[in-house]
């Protein structure tokens, strides 16, 4: 059977600068991933190109993007709107920016629910822990981030997608709301089904809510597999880094090594390993060879050296 997703070889440029160089990702039905990396690593860029939701300056130069077997770069406009509508859901950073100002939240989720036949706003705003009667006839701008946030869930969740693409969508609220807002999510997609890709910076508590992560350095996907082996046994020097600097990664009281060095910034294709310069195993062929994946017992590494830096890669547990 095919996965959901199939992101497969996808290069993007904005401009002169390149935010994927031949991304691949697979995310089969109903499984949750954590897409991790750094500032700039191509996150937000990938999670927009699962929806063709990209910024008009980006351009797509490779690549492809299925969704349900359906080449999402090649839907004509009322087909993407179909495959949105159908099978895709998607939550940002900021609530307030993705919420009609204009329209009470109820109105805006009546719009979302009479596509699907339901008329049902109060047990939506139930399901995400609100109050109809205080919130239905609100406008955006009068709810608190963390209820915005909760509202841009429902809408996103009314029609039970597939798969939730979900662009850090804790990053603006409180350390308490965030947990809650994150209970909300997964709660929801168990009950439906539905697959998550969350992209984030916050390695420990994708490590505690995901089946799966896939770690993103210089525009590719470096790392992926099953979430406790990636993170408990990295097959990628990069994954080990970032395991290691990771806060929750520490014992009390242990200085964290923050990744040493600076993130690339691309300008066209990697002649080699992104990594290779901030990387301590690397060999002379990793500036000039592009790493192609290999299999390190549970997951799939752009590594020349992940087969032979088995059980090196130390991860301060
Ligand atoms: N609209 C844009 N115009 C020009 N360059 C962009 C644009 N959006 C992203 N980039 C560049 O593309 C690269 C990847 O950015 P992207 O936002 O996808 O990464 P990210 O991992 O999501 O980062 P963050 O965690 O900071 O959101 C970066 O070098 C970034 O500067």
């Amino acid at each position: 059977m095919n996965p959901l997703l199939e992101v497969d070889g996808l290069v993007v440029d904005y401009g002169r600068a390149r935010a994927l160089d031949g991304a691949d990702l697979r995310v089969a039905a109903g499984q949750t991933v954590g897409v991790v990396g750094e500032s700039g690593s191509g996150k937000s860029t990938l999670g927009a190109a699962i929806g063709r939701l990209l910024p008009r300056q980006a351009r797509v130069e490779a690549g492809e993007v299925r969704v349900a077997g359906e080449r999402v770069l090649a839907l004509r406009p009322a087909e993407l709107r179909r495959l949105r509508r159908s099978r895709l859901g998607f939550v940002f950073q900021d609530p307030i920016a993705s919420l009609d100002p204009t329209m009470r939240v109820g109105r805006q989720l009546r719009l979302v629910l009479g596509r699907t036949g339901r008329d049902d706003v109060a047990a939506q705003l139930a399901r995400v822990g609100l109050d109809a009667d205080r919130v239905a006839s609100a406008y955006p701008h009068q709810l608190s981030g963390g209820m915005a946030q909760r509202v841009a869930i429902a809408l996103a969740m009314a029609a039970s997608p597939e798969l939730l693409v979900a662009d850090e969508p804790t990053a603006s609220l409180d350390a308490q709301v965030r947990e809650k807002v994150l209970d909300v999510v997964f709660a929801l997609a168990a009950g439906a089904g539905t697959s998550i890709v969350w992209l984030s910076h916050d390695l420990p508590a994708v490590a505690r809510r995901c089946d799966r992560v896939a770690v993103m350095y210089g525009g590719r996907v470096v790392e992926s597999g099953p979430a406790a082996a990636v993170l408990g046994a990295p097959a990628h020097p990069y994954t080990a880094a970032l395991a290691a600097s990771a806060p929750a990664a520490a014992p009390p009281g242990v200085r964290l090594r923050p990744v040493p060095g600076r993130p690339p910034v691309l300008t066209g294709p990697s002649p080699g390993c992104a990594f290779e310069p901030r990387c301590p195993f690397a060999e002379e062929r990793c500036a000039v060879e592009r790493p192609a994946p290999v299999r390190v017992g549970e997951q799939d590494a752009l590594c020349h050296r992940a087969a032979d830096l088995t059980g090196e890669l130390e991860v301060v547990a």
